[in-house]
């Protein structure tokens, strides 16, 4: 198999990009009319406006020359299928299992997966009602008033990002904390205004192993013992979600209390699984069941949707391009919704984890760029911070403009302010304004030609910069469950395309290792191993010696 950028559809698209580039969107728009119609498309509860990319038709036909040259369907098909195609970690990549309506039968290794899923779901769905319907007593037959979630990365960012997004379904019942920082200031903090009798902590860890979720852990439960000295009460306080059973009953959770979720899901996939309990208690079951019938929606579309029809094809294929074509290496996404105010720390990791990778499958160096830097903010606020430099700065991203036509919570005046931003801003950034232009603005204004020419330069907006536009009729359990998935499957399909392993992770591992023997060396009287650069070392030193 030749490398991917020995295909010609590869060589072809670099030609391409050559011409393309001396191009001007702005010009783009005003030669064609139907530019909109042609260059968008409607997915499950989602808009998706890929126009305001240099793009033409002949570069989405050889986008899609490239898609299918890297096979990009019959990859898709194999994830459906359940084929081991986290090939360095021997495991299927099923978290569209975790939200299929389907019911078509699932097998993997001689495991039925689909009762597994549906099993797990309706002890979820029992818990979910004794919490909430206040069936479930704590220690001294209090209800539970208080959720506090115990994860990191994948068994935290999911559940918060949701949480967060759809904080308007919350009916009060039941309030949830989350915390995820070894940072001690973070657990002490949510403990310090909770009751003991009232709170129940989810442990979620596919490992049961990772550092900063089980010091965590053990700092919450010697919290509760403290004032529950019984460690039997622990049954009616903690619940583990895990791949690892052993290692959560070795804590001390009950049996009966541990959620299972699977080899085959990826933590940063995970919020689909138990993982998502949180959301469940805090939001209600139907609700999370809402969300994964919007994932389930978007998988259908992308299972079955022909690739230029296709939104997360599109979306991937506008990050190629841009990317390592027209060699754009950062990537912002903009959220024009306050309650989505987390979904670009959630899609870091589900970006820069899955596709950070810089070898392909035969585990040869790629001599192309994978994924983009991913970041972002909430929109509107970034227009006051960062925007400036996405206008006029030296280096262009790409950004992603994700909005919705109704608010959340409705307020008079405030709707269409947000989004006459929302529109203005990629308007901007595409069609930028010229040095005449600014002329013609300025001596229109009564400017003198002196004083126009000292600081026409310095207002100029070159534009020709790429965005999505993303719109979604309102944020609801639906909408956000198609949005996610949507980001799935384009991470999917950018990682086919680059040719890297998108579902493991050992790019974090040497740091977990070097940070275990460090600690050991923080002890007061341990020797620091002079194996060390002279910088770790006479900081590990310095740290010391200076510790009260
Ligand atoms: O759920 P676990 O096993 O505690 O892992 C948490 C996170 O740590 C990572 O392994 C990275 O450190 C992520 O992939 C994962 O989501």
């Amino acid at each position: 198999m030749p490398s991917r950028t020995e295909l010609t559809a590869w060589q072809a698209l670099q030609a391409h990009a050559s011409e393309m580039s001396k191009r001007h969107m702005s010009d783009l728009f005003d030669e064609d009319d139907l530019r909109f119609a042609k260059f968008s498309l409607q997915s499950p509860n989602i808009l998706l406006d890929y126009s305001k990319n240099l793009i033409t038709e002949e570069t989405r036909t050889k986008l899609l020359d490239l898609a299918e040259a890297c096979e990009v369907q019959s990859f898709r098909d194999k994830m459906f299928a359940g084929e081991k195609i986290n090939r360095t970690e021997d495991r299927a990549v099923l978290h569209v299992a975790l939200r299929d309506q389907s019911g078509e039968p699932l097998e993997i290794d001689g495991e039925d997966v689909r009762s597994q899923v549906k099993h797990e779901l309706e002890r979820m769905r029992a818990l979910v009602a004794q919490v909430r319907g206040g069936d479930w007593r704590g220690y001294t037959g209090k209800e539970m008033t208080d959720i506090v979630s115990i994860g990191i990365g994948g068994s935290n960012l999911g559940p918060l990002m949701v949480t967060e997004a759809l904080s308007a379904y919350n009916d009060g019942t039941l309030n949830v904390h989350y915390v995820s920082n070894v940072d001690g200031f973070q657990i002490a903090d949510t403990l310090r205004d909770l009751d003991p009798e009232t709170t129940l902590f989810v442990i979620a860890s596919k490992t049961f192993t990772t550092l900063e979720t089980m010091t965590n852990a053990s700092s919450a439960e010697a919290w509760f013992l403290d004032k529950a000295e019984d460690k039997s009460y622990i049954n009616r306080h903690f619940i583990a979600v895990s791949s690892n059973r052993p290692k959560a009953m070795e804590f001390g959770v009950a049996e009966e209390n541990i959620f299972d979720m699977w080899d085959w899901v990826g933590g940063r996939f995970s919020l689909w699984s138990a993982i998502g309990l949180p959301i469940a208690l805090n939001l209600g079951f139907e609700v999370f069941e809402e969300l994964l019938e919007g994932a389930f929606e978007m998988d259908e579309h992308f299972r079955s949707a022909p690739l230029a029809k296709n939104a997360p094809v599109m979306l991937a294929l506008m990050g190629v391009w841009n990317n390592n074509f027209l060699g754009r290496n950062a990537h912002a996404l903009l959220p024009y919704d306050q309650c989505l105010h987390r979904l670009a720390a959630y899609m870091q990791q589900a970006e820069m984890e899955s596709n950070g990778k810089s070898v392909n499958w035969s585990g040869e160096r790629i001599d192309y760029s994978s994924v983009p830097l991913i970041w972002g903010e909430v929109g509107i606020n970034g227009q006051h911070a960062f925007y400036q430099c996405l206008h006029q700065g030296t280096q262009i991203v790409p950004a992603d403009f994700i909005g919705s036509v109704e608010p959340t919570l409705p307020i008079k005046g405030h709707h269409d302010a947000l989004m006459a931003n929302f529109f203005a801003q990629s308007e901007a950034m595409m069609r930028g304004i010229s040095a005449d232009q600014v002329r013609e603005e300025l001596g229109a204004k009564g400017m003198s030609p002196e004083r126009i020419e000292e600081i026409v330069e310095h207002k100029v907006h070159e534009g020709n910069r790429p965005t999505n536009t993303i719109l979604m009729q309102k944020v609801t359990p639906r909408s956000l469950g198609s949005l996610i998935a949507l980001y799935e499957h384009k991470i999917f399909v950018q990682g086919i395309i680059w040719e890297v392993h998108s579902f493991d992770q050992w790019g974090v591992e040497l740091g977990k290792v070097l940070a275990k023997g460090i600690q050991d060396e923080l002890a007061p009287e341990a020797a620091i191993d002079d194996k060390h650069d002279s910088s770790t070392r006479n900081l590990i030193e310095y740290y010391k010696d200076a510790r009260p």
